[in-house]
């Protein structure tokens, strides 16, 4: 049942890794002691595994092999699609730089204290989210199925990119890249031209809204199914449905390559990138905060999104991978760590990105300036304009940027009353990059261009959609595992089937976006399922804890389980700050979104650009139920409990534990004794329940109900040695 992979290279691995990360132990091992604990370890799962009730061997979970590979593995979970291809259309939708210190703002006092919060209760409790929120109270494990239905809605468009990311990687195989130059029809006559929606956007948007997504002009115009789209997101599902049966094995080797490829290819780009002409307005755009649009609870409320969406808090993967850690494992510091990763990788791909928006905007206003002041000589030349307007210095024949601006002024100030008359364009640097690229094509658009520049364009390209695609798919294991595990251990189900099922039923749906209007259901789904849900199961959760359960003992157990008291800031954090904060961004965007009409940006192919446009009524309508499907568990199980109907029967799979208010007082009768492992030593702790009165400094750790007990959860684990080189998972290939 349980599969230890033990080849003799992981054994060597896992202790040098051990070795390279023992000083950060704050408890001083032998690191005898601890090779002698992981065989032990090892040798205790397999033994369960076996079915094996050999309590002097007892082992509950799994653990991790080492530090650096669950490092890595909340790396591989939470940094993804949202970082490359999320922030940076959150950014440029959001005024550039204006959303940058909301986001970092409120990642300094929502994201990290919370994701710290998930951490810890993952490694407190030692399970999954719905049983660690059941522990908490059963009142609230609808917050754990909540969690399922928020990685469902969000693995279901997330595959759609990475779909859209496997087509790109197929075009990538040619020179030149497709995406480089307008392709040519002929016109009837024997004359060659080329398309004219491609020449007045660009060969690379050209590529993107009609080669790959061939989008409709708006969301109530389906236009039927996108064959190509239909078939990447096949080979997406397909893809994500082995490795979560199969987990393909890689070493050790492998993973840290594919950890670390991500940074070594978007570095090669930013170089590129900031070489490019233009480079510097587009970061100067990225770093001036206009400071108006902080005034508008969209960008906040979108910033808080992002957080949440980048670190997977409400996702619940980062509770179930914590759940495998030993206790003494410092948290904060984990904390700390994988979100600074994270955002410092958000930043670098935002940051290439504006380089080439700098770089295209760069070179439309060029090409604008050019027309215009021919237009400028025309008309003096006609007698239209006189030659005075035109300051002694500038020499309009060969006039830049800044001439052609000051001209423009002079001229719009002197003939003010028939200035429109003149048909001058202002060609600002900033205006274009206004209305630089959009939406969700953002990413796909500004690298495909940036390739266009580089040498060996067909290599880069490669690399750069083989990243997307490992960075996606990472994730995505991680997010289908947080439905995969708890409905099996839920409804008993083979996890092969639940898993086959999962991926026809999620391909299926899926169909929705790639249908030619898809792209437009995509980003609804993304500002409305993995957004307002989400901003509500985080508050919950944070009230569960900062309240229900109290900051303080809470931070007794984290004192317990680390040896050293988190900063006393953690307190007023989750007690007050971030709840509050939280309460205000939900109640802002609540009003803001019924005061205002939602749009979505649209692609129109006569005008060849994108265009605002309002949700229809059934939008609107889809747009509510989505939030309201994500966020219904929540009451729904509250009430299924009021009514007597969930109870507390063992066995039932949904209350692992008995339950007064915040403590647990009567645990099922067939629990067993659990010991805890310990840096080499065996801590038997025996069930007389001491630590009901006080279970703060009981060195408890997951016990069994019989729900749980031989439950085939290890089985279901977000397997570790996720196909592609991910390791995701503990040491002996499995996780909840
Ligand atoms: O930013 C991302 O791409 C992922 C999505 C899943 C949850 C964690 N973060
Ligand atoms: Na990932």
């Amino acid at each position: 049942m349980l599969k230890v992979p033990k080849s003799p290279v992981r054994e060597k691995e896992t202790q040098e890794a051990t070795e390279l990360l023992s000083d950060e132990d704050d408890n001083e091992i032998e690191e005898e002691e601890e090779k002698e604990t992981k065989k032990a370890l090892e040798l205790v799962v397999v033994e369960e595994g076996k079915g094996d009730d050999n309590s002097e061997c007892e082992e509950d979970r799994p653990a991790w092999g080492n530090k650096l590979q669950y490092i890595l593995a909340q790396v591989g979970f939470s940094v993804g699609l949202g970082n490359i291809w999320r922030f940076p259309y959150m950014c440029q939708k959001n005024g550039g730089g204006a959303y940058l210190l909301p986001y970092f703002l409120l990642l300094l006092i929502v994201g990290i204290p919370l994701f710290f919060l998930e951490l810890a209760i993952g490694q407190h409790i030692r399970r999954g989210s719905i049983g660690v929120w059941t522990y908490i109270n059963p009142w609230l494990s609808g917050l754990g199925y909540a969690c399922c239905v928020i990685c469902f809605f969000v693995g279901l468009y997330y595959n759609v990119i990475i779909g859209w990311s496997i087509f790109y990687l197929f075009q990538s195989f040619q020179f030149p890249l497709p995406w480089s130059q307008c392709p040519q029809v002929s016109n009837g006559s024997s004359t060659i031209i080329e398309v004219q929606e491609c020449v007045q956007s660009s060969p690379t948007i050209y590529f993107w809204f009609r080669e790959t997504l061939d989008i409709s002009d708006s969301i109530s115009d389906g236009g039927g199914l996108n064959w190509k789209m239909v078939l990447c997101l096949l080979a997406a599902w397909v893809i994500v449905g082995l490795a979560m049966i199969k987990g393909i094995q890689s070493s050790g080797k492998v993973m840290y390559f594919s950890s670390l490829f991500p940074y070594v290819v978007l570095f090669c780009f930013f170089v590129k990138g900031i070489l490019l002409e233009g480079a510097v307005d587009g970061l100067q755009y990225m770093f001036t905060p206009k400071l108006s649009i902080m005034l508008d609870p969209t960008v906040w409320r979108e910033a808080a999104t992002q957080v949440f969406f980048a670190l997977g808090l409400g996702f619940g993967g980062v509770i179930a991978f914590s759940s495998y850690n030993s206790k003494d494992n410092d948290c904060h510091f984990d904390a700390l760590l994988v979100s600074l990763i994270n955002f410092f990788t958000s930043i670098f791909a935002t940051l290439v990105v504006f380089c080439v928006m700098g770089f295209k905007a760069n070179s439309l206003t060029e090409r604008c300036v050019k027309e215009n002041v021919e237009r400028l000589l025309y008309l003096i030349e006609m007698g239209s304009l006189s030659h005075d307007l035109v300051p002694q210095h500038v020499n309009l024949s060969v006039a830049s940027r800044t001439d052609y601006n000051l001209v423009y002024d002079v001229v719009k100030s002197v003939r003010d009353e028939d200035f429109d008359t003149l048909h001058l364009n202002p060609c600002l640097l900033e205006d274009e990059l206004d209305k630089a690229m959009q939406g969700t094509g953002l990413a796909f658009i500004a690298f495909t261009e940036a390739m266009t520049q580089f040498p060996a364009s067909p290599f880069w390209s490669v690399l750069f959609f083989l990243m997307l695609i490992n960075l996606g798919l990472g994730s995505m294991f991680g997010t289908m595992e947080g439905i995969i595990t708890p409905a099996v251990d839920t409804f008993k189900i083979r996890k092969e089937f639940f898993t086959v099922g999962m991926c026809t039923v999620a391909f299926l749906s899926g169909l929705l976006f790639v249908q030619h209007s898809g792209n437009y259901f995509v980003s609804m789904f993304d500002d409305y399922s993995a957004t307002l849900p989400l901003i509500i199961v985080v508050i919950l959760e944070n009230i569960a804890i900062g309240w229900i359960y109290g900051a303080n003992r809470f931070i007794d157990d984290i004192e317990e389980m680390i040896g050293k008291r988190p900063s006393k800031i953690y307190y007023y954090l989750w007690k007050y700050i971030s709840p509050l904060t939280m309460t205000l961004l939900l109640v802002a965007s609540v009003a803001q979104m019924c005061l205002s009409t939602p749009t979505y940006t649209a692609w129109n192919r006569t005008l060849a650009m994108e265009i605002d446009l309002p949700y229809p009524t059934w939008g609107l309508v889809v747009c509510g139920l989505l939030i309201i499907f994500a966020i219904c568990p929540i009451p729904i199980v509250a009430l299924l409990r009021a009514l007597k109907i969930m109870g507390n029967e063992p066995g039932s799979g949904l209350v692992p534990l008995g339950y007064e208010p915040g403590i647990a007082t009567q645990e099922p009768a067939h629990h067993r004794p659990s010991i805890l492992r310990r840096n080499g030593y065996t801590l038997a702790e025996d069930d007389d329940g001491s630590e009901q009165t006080s279970p703060s400094v009981s060195r408890r750790i997951y016990r069994e109900s019989e729900s749980d007990a031989g439950s085939p959860s290890f089985e279901f684990a977000p397997n570790g040695l996720y196909g592609l080189g991910y390791s995701l998972a503990p040491e002996d290939d499995r996780a909840v």
